[in-house]
């Protein structure tokens, strides 16, 4: 049955919602304003499906990629740039008014610049025998064939097809592969994750592949299948060689942006602590004016910053593997520090924010991939007596509610 309805606003998900039936139902790729038809979607009362658009909003755009709608990767190519970035800040707003925390809110920076340096693209077999390589349909195990994607950087050419070869290279092992492939200074870096264990012929064809696609490492759960090139990426005056699946910011002027917030906010400490450092994107940075005391709990990304450590200029960096969830930097550890910048996953830094809070380090730099635990942990500092200054919102991953923040906090 189809059912009529009228978007209120664009919820923090990207999704229109609309609240004329007294309870909020989400439409995607829907505007405020608009009248639209939609369908139910089975076991998803609160969910429907966009049939059409019957009164279009004028802030309504044509998207730019053929997939979009159906691929899961993008929520909005169908608003106007603008608007867009503004419900985007807004959701910094709403979120961090929720808990309480007041501040000024900067202007949001675009950081799309040349577009995704890693995608991860998923192969799967689907009706009828025929395999499919691409993106998850919107919240759903499905996936959506691609043969282009507009959002990626121009170092990712060339990764559709490599995973399209691979992915049929392993079509008889029946398993479904997530591959991940990352743009270089040196070429594709590409990693297979899901196959399981392989025969030595199997292995070999793989190496072939990546021969033939001319990649810079094939990796499979992180085990190298070939080296062609080394996967190097500058970070500043350093060159790091990434270890296979480790975290790296998704574009590279959002690294740079971050990046660049970091070393202002830090300002001339002398010793900063940079904490879920990863390989490094800070710390390199920093340690070309500071003492840096850099913690990760990846024992890869570890090692690769302790070689990109080296590079003549830079001063010490102490890079050391830490839990830093289990084991977070105590007050007394913190004693010498004199600006702390944190960087944790999406689960935000529960357990280090704390003893931030109990510690006397004079400014905190705090960045984050997720609004709502970073105004979780930022609460934690508030009501141990810091005081936050501006909020900056960075969008490195543009079309998705996706959003990073940078703040700095001083006692
Ligand atoms: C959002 S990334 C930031 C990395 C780095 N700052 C960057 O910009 O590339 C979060 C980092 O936290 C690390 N991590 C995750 N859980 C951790 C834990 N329990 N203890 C320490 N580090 C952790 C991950 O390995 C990852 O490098």
């Amino acid at each position: 049955m189809v059912e009529r309805l009228i978007i209120d606003h664009v919820g923090h998900r990207g999704d229109g919602v609309s609240l004329a039936s007294g309870e909020a139902l989400y439409v995607p790729y829907t505007l405020a304003g608009e009248t639209v038809e939609t369908a139910a979607i089975p076991g998803h009362p609160d969910r429907r499906k966009l049939l059409a658009v019957e009164t279009a909003s004028r802030e309504r755009i044509a998207p730019f990629c053929p997939h979009f709608g159906v691929c899961g990767g993008c929520a909005i190519q169908h608003w106007q740039p603008a608007h867009y970035q503004a419900w985007k800040r807004n959701i910094v707003i709403e979120t961090l008014r929720a808990a309480r925390i007041e501040c000024e809110l900067a202007p949001l920076i675009d950081a799309h610049g040349t577009g995704r340096r890693r995608a991860t693209f998923h192969a799967r077999m689907g009706t009828h025998d025929i395999l499919r390589v691409g993106f998850s349909a919107a919240n759903s195990h499905d996936i959506v064939p691609i043969d282009r994607c507009p959002i990626l950087d121009p170092g990712l050419d060339g990764a559709l097809e490599a995973a399209w070869a691979l992915a049929e290279a392993l079509k008889p092992t029946g398993k479904p592969l997530d591959i991940q492939a990352t743009a270089t200074s040196n070429g594709l870096d590409v990693d297979i994750r899901g196959s399981g264990p392989l025969p030595p012929p199997r292995i070999a064809a793989l190496s072939r592949l990546a021969e033939q696609h001319r990649l810079a490492r094939l990796t499979r759960h992180g085990e190298l299948v070939l080296m062609r090139d080394a996967p190097v990426v500058t970070m500043g005056t350093a060159q790091v060689t990434l270890p296979p699946g480790s975290f790296l910011q998704a574009t590279v002027q959002g690294e740079e942006t971050l990046a660049q917030l970091v070393m202002e906010r830090t300002g001339k400490a002398k010793h900063v602590a940079d904490l879920f450092c990863g390989v490094g994107p800070f710390a390199l940075r920093l340690a070309t004016r500071a003492r840096v005391t850099a913690m990760d709990n990846d024992t890869g990304s570890i090692a690769a910053l302790q070689k990109a450590a080296g590079t003549p200029g830079l001063k010490p960096i102490k890079a050391e593997t830490r839990d830093l969830f289990r084991r977070p930097l105590m007050p007394p550890e913190l004693r010498e520090i004199d600006a702390v910048v944190f960087d944790p996953p999406r689960q935000g830094a529960q357990a280090q924010a704390k003893q931030l809070a109990a510690s006397k380090v004079p400014v905190i730099v705090a960045v984050s991939c997720n609004v709502t635990t970073f105004a979780r942990d930022i609460r934690m500092l508030l009501d141990g007596g810091y005081k936050l200054e501006t909020v900056v919102p960075v969008d490195q991953f543009r079309h998705t509610p996706h959003v990073e923040l940078v703040a700095r906090l001083v006692r």
